[in-house]
């Protein structure tokens, strides 16, 4: 699948009710504004209740070492759809994220219980081969971490790694690029350090390299936590226009930025699953006290 290659779209302004009991940030109150102002995406439009899961996570437990950091956890991950993983800091949101490409195998003394199924595999079956599950399930880590290379061979990495001709390298450069709404703004300037991107056109790039090696889902681990407004908006109108053709799942720990991007949300408390529900629903009619609680800022 070629990742879309024109420019972000955003749709009409939102019904979803954001979350405004909990307090606010000054950065997020500035998105909203921002994000009023230029007509916010609307995920409700786009919710598919019926979309089948591209990955079904079933009764997951992950320890580090002794320590149980997910209890039991079951989730379907959407196809072509945005879910995003909420909860207070350390009940196990990143933790999860990193099962679904298996990034937790790199900490040393972590185990893994349960079953992921994706395109009839197991995730976590140590027979799994890692290095074709990551490139399946991309991921972006929440401090853009380009390489000390240029704009283009931070892209082109992944492409040559897998020994792709150099036509196509460069051709699928640009539409990644493209796909993550940076070309305009680098396609002067190709072969200069990635290092000197802004921290937002950084971000962006680190999803251009995700998206190089053709995923068919995204895993975002808190984007924005490290940009600024104006960056962040970027980014959530990237990932709105990018989940026409790639599944994404979202940690993040701001309920607006849920609310404004996400189709489906799951709740996490001390490691466990306690809610997932279409987003509108979580927020406007929660199921469980804990997660009444936790958007209503009782908690958390
Ligand atoms: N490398 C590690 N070794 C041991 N324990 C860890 C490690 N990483 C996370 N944990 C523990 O696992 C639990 C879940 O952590 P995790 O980072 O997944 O939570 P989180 O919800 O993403 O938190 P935050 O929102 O603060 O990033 C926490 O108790 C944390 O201390």
């Amino acid at each position: 699948m070629e990742p879309r290659i024109k420019n972000p779209q955003v749709t009409s302004q939102s019904q979803t009710k954001v979350p405004t009991t909990q307090p606010e940030s000054s950065s997020s109150q500035n998105v909203s504004a921002e994000a009023a102002h230029m007509g916010e995406f609307d995920p409700t439009k786009t919710l598919n209740a019926r979309a089948g899961s591209i990955i079904d996570v079933r009764n997951a437990n992950f320890f580090y070492g002794a320590k149980q950091a997910l209890y039991d956890v079951s989730l379907p991950v959407r196809e072509r759809q945005v879910t995003a993983l909420i909860g207070p800091s350390g009940c196990g949101k990143s933790t999860f994220l990193r099962t679904l490409n298996r990034m937790n195998d790199l900490i040393p003394g972590t185990r893994i219980e349960g079953e992921a199924l994706f395109d009839g595999i197991n995730i976590y079956d140590k027979k799994t081969d890692v290095v074709l599950l990551r490139q399946r399930i991309g991921m972006v880590f929440q401090r853009p971490n380009p390489f000390p290379k240029s704009i283009f061979e931070n892209v082109a990495y992944g492409l040559k790694v897998q020994g792709r001709p150099a036509k196509e390298i460069k051709e699928r450069v640009e539409y990644s690029l493209r796909g993550a709404a940076l070309w305009d703004e680098v396609k002067d300037r190709l072969n200069a350090s990635a290092l000197g991107l802004s921290g937002g056109q950084q971000q962006r790039l680190c999803i251009a390299r995700a998206l190089a090696v053709q995923p068919e889902v995204l895993l975002m681990d808190e984007p924005c936590s490290a940009l600024d407004p104006i960056a962040t908006l970027k980014i959530e109108e990237l990932i709105t226009d990018l989940v026409k053709d790639y599944t994404i799942v979202i940690v993040t720990h701001n309920m607006q930025q849920a609310s404004r991007v996400s189709h489906f949300t799951g709740f996490f408390l001390s490691g466990k699953l306690i809610e997932v529900s279409p987003t509108v629903d979580l927020f406007e009619r929660p199921r469980r006290k804990e997660t009444e609680d936790y958007i209503s800022g009782r908690f958390g």
